[in-house]
């Protein structure tokens, strides 16, 4: 099909993609290509790319502009649009036999304007970085007037932008200017000079000591700590694990450092400057960040960054003031001594030498938008206006932020800004052996510790997430005191930390045993209560001390440790208080709802099921007076606060289960308790009949599926919180259906645990996909009470080591139900394939081995081979992306042989050669059952073909045999491909 006919016909994709996530990026690369190639006059150029023209109309006039100019403008846009877009956009897309114009053959340039012309892409790249030495030779040699440099420097630019805007000027000033830049781009190639070398003027430096120490006094402690004496952060602060989000495959198995997150790797939006770090609550975000802030006041981190200026989204949510940028760098973060405007002007003029962080995006009040544009840094705004100009880059583009939040916060507008996002995943197993040993300074309490930690392993994989681990550690006398099971879920944790802290101050000799504990504490759980709930619903999560008298909070309650002073909040109001981590405020609003007698009745069916109006979701009266001052009730951001209502049911939950009613009964009547019980089981089994709802009708042939949504293991949890088998059976009873997906959730080991009570009652088998979460082994072996009922379990890219693999085939040899499971992209090595093996062995209706991806070498292949050669029911082996090269080939096609009912098997990208594919050829051979064999990407020859070809002369039930990516010559492709349909290339 001609080139013209190509791009009408695929104009509406075509548009997506050079518009695609809304960046200029891919159509301003494409308009260089096409201009360097000589496609398009300087002329056209002008009219497609006005900066008041949207993206949109300037991508329809290059495409109509093309199809007037006729075929070959139309080839040469085909041509670069193959060349400049990434391969997610190009697929599908149809390009013909475009061929990109051969680049540096053609005749050299006869003038620099020329040169500038012909090199645009290429210069363009080169200078993103260096626009504003280049526009300093220029303005030295009276090229450039100083209003020439405004224009090219406009904030509104991407780097990229300002170098295409710097070119278009230099040209339109003719040759003498041309040779400047030329001459210029020259000497800094001979000479590069690191822009650390540049001189820094003595006041920033000045500024910047200031700023280091004033940093490395607020990070050295961790305030968790407050209440309790303080700990340094380098006594405690414990590895986390960091992968980079969904998006960026090739980087998904590199376990990240802390420096990656401001590195190249999984980057998906170079001309963007904002990194996300997500996590859950309490996984270790503000942490992390602290540890960053530390590190580079320090020297020992960020080294290419002057200025690291560190905001609380929490902090400025109390600005009610209109700032310019630099009163908000300088008034919240660190107030200079001297030069003021001559420090704002260097950070102004040096972006790149800078960051910004702003911790807890989720709780900042207003969600974030992008309609107010805010360019001027030295107009006054509001501090959310100049936030969501920053995260953009509207404002300073080119200074590197870095934001945490809870991922289900993040609107799809501000992921249209992310120049990547990094998954926080809380410890791994071994982090949390090394916090333990860390807290404790005895090592035989944390060995102790840790043996409790290894016998309980649903309180083990609640330790995945910090918070909880602190607590664990904290409150290890109790822990290591507690007679019968144990902590297993999160209420019981928090009471325990409730306990430890309400103890922590009366001599033990004082301490009541048993549950006497509670009672002379019921006041300061009510007061502090009252506060968490009405800063829940503000929402508010910064006291005054106007806030704490309105709740009647004494002294004592403050001296409890459960609050802790604000840093660092410049108010002529005096003190500010905060709880210790959002979590405890959640625990202490559903202390507050459980206990008070006189709590609205709408208070716990809004809290699992908020009515859809801004503003409050519990009653003003259930609050009395006990509002805080500062709160915001118009247009809150539904993210975190939404979350922080979840958790707080999620404890209500707990709260209200039997095994905490000897608690409960000591402060309320029995009666109003079960009347709060039967509320909550009622929302409960409502939210998962509202999902069950959700379930589509199957497609006939299809089973009947269900695409859970977050929110599901929510309620799952909170199903679990309340520790009842009965709740469970009730809460599933209706859930008819064959596949359940839960891919991309966030399932950690704390919602397997919760996933596996409830599950184990569903009244049929299911499909268990839990792909892309962060299972682990840990939560492998919280899942296997379900095991019974599944009859195919998924588990891709989920951390799973060979351990894991153990105790999960241990127990499926036992279930009957378990036939199939898939684990690509995973940690297995050679030592899980005896596990398989053996199950191999032992059942004989296993249907789906899928181990693609894994690090299983032939001596994993013959291991496996030996469970292969015994049993009779396997059909699909999915050995994808190993190493099992010929060895394990021959090994795996001879035990193949006598399968009767094999009619899948991958081999892709294993090393395999010639000898591996003659002895799969005898497979083939012997096979009545394999419809299809992939072998591409190895590294068999023509004569490795040969073999596969005289076997299937023999062989009827085989469809095709994949062989693309091998060591064949076109002419070969094209010879065997002729001889037999069936190998596909
Ligand atoms: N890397 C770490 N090393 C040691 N302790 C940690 C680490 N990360 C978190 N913690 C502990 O867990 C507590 C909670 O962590 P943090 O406040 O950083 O979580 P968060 O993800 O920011 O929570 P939220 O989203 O609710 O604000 C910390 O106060 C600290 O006690």
């Amino acid at each position: 099909m001609g080139a013209q006919r190509l791009v009408q016909g695929q104009r509406a994709e075509l548009l997506q993609a050079l518009c695609y996530g809304g960046s200029a990026e891919g159509l301003e690369s494409v308009i260089d290509l096409l201009l360097a190639w000589e496609v398009l006059l300087s002329e056209d150029h002008q009219s497609l790319r006005t900066p008041s023209q949207p993206l949109y109309s300037s991508a329809r006039a290059l495409l109509d502009l093309a199809c007037i100019q006729g075929e070959s403008t139309c080839a040469s846009l085909l041509a670069a649009l193959n060349q400049v877009l990434p391969e997610t956009q190009r697929a599908g897309l149809c390009f013909g036999d475009c061929r990109v114009p051969p680049q540096g053959t053609g005749p050299v340039p006869t003038s620099a304007a020329q040169a500038l012309r012909r090199d645009r892409p290429l210069l363009v790249r080169k200078l993103r970085g260096g626009v504003a030495a280049a526009l300093k030779a220029l303005l030295a040699s009276g090229s450039f007037t100083v209003y020439d440099c405004d224009e090219v420097q406009l904030l509104l630019y991407t780097p990229s932008q300002q170098a295409r805007r710097l070119l278009d000027l230099v040209q339109s000033k003719g040759e003498s200017t041309a040779e400047v830049l030329l001459q210029h781009i020259q000497q800094t190639e001979s000479n590069p000079t690191s822009p650390v070398n540049e001189e820094i003027p003595t006041e920033c430096l000045l500024y910047q000591k200031k700023l280091r120490s004033s940093l490395s006094a607020q990070s050295h402690f961790l305030s968790t700590y407050g209440g309790t004496g303080s700990l340094s952060l380098d006594d405690i602060y414990t590895e986390v694990l960091l992968e980079v989000a969904k998006g960026s495959s090739e980087a998904q198995q590199q376990p990240l450092g802390l420096e990656d997150i401001l590195g190249l790797v999984g980057t998906m939006n170079e001309e963007a400057d904002l990194v996300l770090v997500s996590g859950e609550a309490g996984s270790g975000k503000s942490t992390l960040l602290q540890r960053l802030h530390l590190l580079w006041a320090r020297g020992a981190a960020l080294h290419d960054f002057l200025f690291l200026f560190p905001f609380s989204c929490r902090r400025l949510n109390s600005e009610e003031r209109e700032l310019s940028l630099k009163d908000l760098l300088f008034l919240h973060c660190c107030w200079p001594d001297q030069d003021q405007d001559l420090l704002f002007q260097y950070i102004l003029d040096h972006p790149h030498k800078v960051i910004f962080t702003f911790d807890g995006m989720d709780e900042f009040r207003l969600g974030f938008s992008d309609e107010q544009r805010h360019c001027s840094p030295n107009l006054p705004a509001p501090v959310s206006i100049l936030l969501f100009n920053l995260l953009q880059g509207s404002l300073m583009k080119g200074v590197r932020k870095v934001a945490t939040s809870r991922p289900e916060a993040i609107t799809p507008s501000l992921r249209g800004y992310l120049r990547k996002e990094v998954l926080l995943k809380g410890f791994s197993a071994g982090g949390i052996d090394c916090f333990v040993r860390r807290h404790h300074s005895n090592p035989c309490v944390a060995a102790r510790v840790l043996d409790t930690l290894r016998i309980n392993s649903a309180l083990f994989g609640l330790c995945h997430i910090p918070v909880f681990c602190w607590i664990v550690s904290q409150c290890s006398r109790e822990l290591l005191g507690c007679s019968s099971r144990g902590p297993r879920t999160i209420t019981d944790v928090y009471l325990m930390v409730l306990q430890h802290f309400l103890q922590h101050h009366s001599p033990p000799e004082q301490r009541s045993p048993g549950s006497g504990w509670w009672q002379g504490n019921v006041g300061t759980a009510m007061r502090l209560g009252q506060l968490a709930l009405g800063g829940l619903d503000s929402p508010c999560y910064v006291f005054s001390v106007v806030d704490l008298q309105r709740c009647m909070v004494t002294e004592e309650d403050l001296r409890a440790g459960f609050l802790i002073q604000t840093k660092d909040l410049s108010s002529p109001d005096g003190k500010h208080y905060e709880f210790l981590h959002v979590t405890m405020q959640c625990f202490f609003a559903a202390l507050y709802i459980v206990f008070n007698n006189d709590i609205d009745r709408s208070t716990i069916p809004n809290l699992f099921c908020p009515p859809h109006r801004k503003g409050s979701v519990l009653s003003r009266s259930c609050l009395g007076p006990c509002l805080p001052t500062h709160c915001h009730l118009e247009g809150i951001s539904e993210g975190a606060d939404r979350l922080n209502l979840q958790i707080t049911a999620t404890f209500v939950s707990g709260l209200l289960s039997q095994r905490h009613r000897h608690l409960l009964h000591q402060v309320c009547p029995a009666p109003a308790l079960d009347s709060k019980c039967r509320q909550v089981v009622k929302a409960l089994s409502w939210g998962m009949r509202r999902h069950f709802r959700s379930i589509p009708r199957p497609v006939r042939g299809e089973k009947k599926s269900m695409h859970a949504m977050p929110e599901f293991v929510w309620l799952i949890k909170c199903i679990y919180e309340m520790q009842d088998s009965d709740i469970a059976k009730g809460a599933v009873a209706r859930l008819e259906v064959e596949h359940l997906k839960l891919t991309y959730c966030s399932i950690g080991p704390v919602e397997c645990t919760a996933l596996a009570y409830v599950l184990q009652h569903l009244r049929g088998r299911v499909g268990l996909q839990l792909d892309y979460n962060s299972v682990g082994d840990v939560g492998v072996e919280q899942l296997l009470p379900c095991l019974d009922i599944c009859h195919a379990l998924y588990l891709r890219n989920n951390n799973i080591s060979d351990e894991g693999i153990r105790k999960l085939i241990e127990k499926g040899i036992q279930c009957e139900n378990f036939q199939k499971i898939a684990l690509f992209n995973n940690n297995l090595t050679d030592a899980c394939t005896q596990y398989f093996a053996h199950l191999l062995k032992k059942r004989h209706n296993f249907l789906s081995l899928r181990l693609g991806n894994n690090y299983i070498t032939a001596v994993g292949a013959e291991q496996l081979a030996d469970g292969l050669r015994s049993n009779k029911s396997l059909q699909f082996l999915g050995l994808w992306g190993n190493k099992v090269r010929d060895r394990g080939a021959e090994a795996l096609a001879e035990a193949l042989k006598g399968s009767p009912r094999l009619t899948w098997l991958s081999l892709v990208d294993n090393g395999i050669g010639n000898s591996g594919a003659r002895a799969l050829a005898e497979l083939i051979e012997s096979s009545k059952t394999l419809e299809e064999l992939w072998l591409s990407k190895n590294c068999i020859t023509r004569e490795g073909v040969e073999y596969l070809l005289c076997a299937l002369e023999k062989n009827t039930s085989v469809q095709s045999i994949w062989l693309r990516g091998n060591k064949l010559s076109p002419e070969e492709v094209e010879e065997v491909s002729r001889r037999e349909s069936r190998l596909t290339f």
